[in-house]
């Protein structure tokens, strides 16, 4: 039976903890006594002492640290206690009073249900059953989508090689390739492409028949090798256009990078072995200068923003010249296939970052199906699952270690760049900010199965879509508060939107990054958690 301070419960969610006499130290309002909640799913504070009660509702997947503040001998006012540091731009500070005692037991459960996989215990989405009257795991049906293109055609096939996984783990079982060929030569490019990440089709125009593949790098290597099936692969797929003679090869990184791969077996294709294509690197740098930049940007945001400096600290973050470098990375792409009818191979080093980023963002610019809701739960099940985006290593789920160099913040710059978008062309989307925060809520949450596991094998290994819920059932049994009521379809059904990628144009997206701190956005409401 609920207490009447109980935080709302969700199906098979469980109050592990109670601490009373607790005082959540709000950088804005100033501390609140009340009484903290720790759940198998959440962290929930409900102050007592106003008369709005204050509340911190928090998914424990969303932390990433937990501290303990001040020890026996602390003796200054709220000096004892507790932060939590958050994945989502927020840290949250808590004082206990030393001698009831109370914060190593609230200290131990939060680790441990913050942390399950660090303790032995389970995802709190393999725990969580809640039916809803959509099924979120039938949105994306991968034959249906490549029918919706017009694949299979006389030029492109749906190859089933991948089946269980033999061409390459980190792909989706169901391929499209060029009709021409053969399973040898996959296998043989297979050999050639990093983590067997060979080119596939992502996107084809339905009228130019010019293409968007994607892959990894190519395996060359300091002595230079080259694979005679790579190099007639990539000439099928410029043949598979009959439009035109040459095709692109956009490397999302730095050239540096690309050749520093080289040291490690990778590296990017040599023009003299690729003689009908045209290299174009990106300048899009790696998970390692994305972390630092999200760092600083959190710094600066939170808690307080230093009016004075808030220029030049957001200039010394980088973040938006990373956001402006993608979304001018993708710009590129839509107007080589768009306006040049001309076909566009993707990659970077491995081909699950970047590369997700620039195809995802090009076919949600070339193609206004991806600009619905259901379209845009498509194109992340497509490009970002099934192609194989290592979510788990890239947040962490219920792991402890924060500082993992693995962990980078790349969905979330393909969330912001498609906000960004989303300021330019407002009446070009069905969806809203509020639809967009919730997907991030709810990578960070584990609430849900849709963004566990780094791969649709792991996935099918760990039966998520038979044991836990998807993110889009949960969306799309609640759809009106996602709708943008600015969307007017008809005008842009046929539209290509080609965003203006400089940085004058790229704005804070403060809806996310500032959404804590009411001082940055006093002029709409407060987002409240979902
Ligand atoms: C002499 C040793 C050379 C060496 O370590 O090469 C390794 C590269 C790492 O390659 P980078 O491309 O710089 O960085 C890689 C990409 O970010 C890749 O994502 P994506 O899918 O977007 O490709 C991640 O999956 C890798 O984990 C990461 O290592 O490191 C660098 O190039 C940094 C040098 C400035």
């Amino acid at each position: 039976p609920s207490r009447p301070d109980d935080p709302p419960l969700l199906p098979e969610e469980k109050v592990q903890g109670v601490a009373r006499e607790v005082t959540y130290l709000c950088p804005y309002s100033g501390p609140a006594r009340g009484v903290l909640s720790v759940t198998n799913y959440r962290l929930h504070f409900r102050s007592m002492d106003r008369d709005t009660p204050y509340v911190v509702d928090v998914p424990l997947g969303v932390v990433s640290r937990i501290e303990k503040v001040g020890g026996a001998s602390s003796r200054g006012e709220n000096s004892y206690g507790i932060e939590v540091f958050c994945k989502d731009m927020r840290n949250l500070r808590f004082a206990h009073k030393q001698e009831n005692h109370s914060r190593r037991n609230v200290f131990e459960k939060l680790q441990q249900y913050a942390f399950p996989l660090s303790h032995k215990l389970p995802l709190f989405a393999f725990e969580y059953s809640e039916t809803w009257p959509e099924n979120g795991w039938t949105v994306h049906e991968p034959i249906a989508e490549l029918k919706r293109m017009g694949v299979p055609n006389d030029m492109w096939k749906i190859s089933k090689i991948n089946e269980n996984y033999e061409i390459c783990d980190s792909y989706p079982t169901v391929l499209a390739v060029p009709a021409q060929a053969t399973d040898d030569d996959l296998r043989a490019v297979a050999a050639f492409r990093s983590r067997g990440r060979i080119p596939v089709l992502s996107w084809i125009h339905p009228e130019s028949q010019a293409t968007i593949t994607r892959c990894s790098q190519p395996l060359v290597g300091v002595s230079g090798k080259r694979s005679r099936e790579d190099e007639r692969y990539i000439q099928l797929i410029m043949d598979a256009n009959a439009q035109s003679h040459k095709m692109f090869i956009m490397d999302a990184r730095p050239s540096a990078n690309a050749i520093a791969n080289k040291a490690k077996g990778g590296g990017y294709e040599s023009e003299d072995a690729y003689q009908n294509a045209e290299l174009v690197f990106l300048d899009i740098h790696n998970i390692h200068v994305m972390r630092e930049s999200l760092r600083k940007l959190k710094e600066l945001c939170f808690p307080n923003i230093e009016e004075s400096r808030w220029l030049s600290g957001v200039e010394s973050t980088y973040w938006l010249k990373h956001i402006k470098c993608i979304l001018a990375g993708a710009v590129r792409i839509v107007d080589k296939v768009e306006n040049h009818k001309t076909s566009v191979l993707v990659h970077c080093s491995d081909g699950w970052d970047r590369t997700a980023q620039l195809t995802a963002l090009a076919m949600l610019m070339l193609d206004p199906y991806y600009r619905t809701i259901k379209g845009f739960e498509v194109l992340i099940e497509k490009e970002w699952l099934s192609f194989g985006h290592k979510f788990q290593q890239r947040i962490g789920h219920g792991d402890d270690h924060h500082s993992d160099a693995d962990r980078s913040p790349v969905f979330l710059q393909f969330i912001d760049c498609v906000y960004q978008i989303t300021t330019q062309f407002p009446n070009a989307f069905e969806f809203n900010d509020h639809f967009l925060i919730t997907i991030l809520d709810h990578m960070y949450s584990c609430r849900f199965g849709t963004f566990l596991c780094n791969s649709d094998r792991e996935r099918a290994v760990e039966g998520v879509k038979q044991k836990t819920v998807s993110l889009w059932s949960f969306i799309n049994s609640n759809l009106d508060v996602y709708r943008n009521p600015l969307y007017w379809a008809p005008a842009t059904c046929q539209q290509v939107l080609i965003p203006i990628a400089s940085v004058r144009h790229i704005i804070l997206w403060k809806g996310h990054y500032c959404r804590w701190n009411p001082s940055m956005r006093p002029q709409d409401p407060v987002y409240q958690r979902t």
